[in-house]
C-alpha cells in the first residue's frame, strides 16, 4: 500500500519554510491507519517490546493502538505540567522551538523492554528526549518506530546505536 499518497503536506506551518507532513489525513482513511499501525505491531513483535512509549499527541496516535493490538501497555510521555504525579524531565529542541518533556517516574520498570512510537522523526530532538526519561527509569530502549522520517533533516544522529524503522522517508 502506498501510505505517502494519505499524506498531506502544507507549505509554510507553522513557519514559513517548513513543509509540514499532516498526518490526519491518514488517519482518516480506516485502512491506510490500520495498514500503518500493522506494519509497526510488526516490528514491535521482532524487537519483542514489552511496553510502548510515546510522545505527546501525535506519539499517542501511533503508539495507543500499536499497545492494543499487543496487549501490552503504553507509557505516556507530557510537555510540562500535564502529568498529575511525580515526574522526571529532559529538556529538547525542536525543528521549530524549544520544550521540556516528562515521563511520571514509576512508568518503567528497571530493564523493561521499550518501543519507542512517534508520527515523524524531524531533527530528533523528541525522541532523544524521549530515550533520555526512558533511560533515567532503567527501561531498555528495544526500538524507535516513526511513521515518517525527514532525512535532510538527519534526527538518526541522536539515534546512533538505537535499531530505528521507519514507514515513509521524504
Ligand atoms: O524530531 P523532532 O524535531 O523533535 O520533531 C518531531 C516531533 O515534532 C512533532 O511533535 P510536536 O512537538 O510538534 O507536538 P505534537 O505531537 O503535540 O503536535 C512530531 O509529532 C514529533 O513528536
Ligand atoms: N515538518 C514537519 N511536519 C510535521 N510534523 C513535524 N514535526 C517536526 N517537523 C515536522
Amino acid at each position: 500500500m502506498d501510505l505517502k499518497q494519505y499524506v498531506t503536506i502544507v507549505e509554510d506551518w507553522p513557519k514559513p519554510g517548513i513543509r509540514f507532513k499532516d498526518i490526519t489525513s491518514l488517519m482518516d482513511n480506516g485502512t491506510a491507519y490500520k495498514y500503518a499501525t500493522d506494519q509497526i505491531v510488526e516490528y514491535a513483535k521482532q524487537v519483542n517490546a514489552e511496553i510502548i512509549v510515546g510522545p505527546e499527541a501525535r506519539g499517542f496516535i501511533i503508539g495507543c493502538p500499536v499497545a492494543y493490538a499487543l496487549e501490552i501497555g503504553f507509557a505516556p510521555v507530557r510537555k510540562e505540567g500535564k502529568l498529575p504525579r511525580e515526574v522526571i524531565r529532559a529538556e529538547y529542541g525542536l525543528e521549530y522551538g524549544k520544550d521540556v518533556l516528562t515521563m511520571h517516574k514509576d512508568a518503567i520498570k528497571p530493564g523493561q523492554r521499550v518501543l519507542i512510537t512517534d508520527d515523524l522523526l524531524a531533527t530528533g530532538g523528541t525522541i532523544g528526549a524521549t530515550i533520555n526519561l526512558v533511560e533515567q527509569l532503567g527501561g531498555i530502549v528495544v526500538g524507535c518506530a516513526f511513521l515518517i522520517e525527514l532525512t535532510y533533516l538527519d534526527g538518526r544522529r541522536h539515534l546512533e546505536g538505537y535499531d530505528v524503522n521507519t514507514l515513509l522517508q521524504y
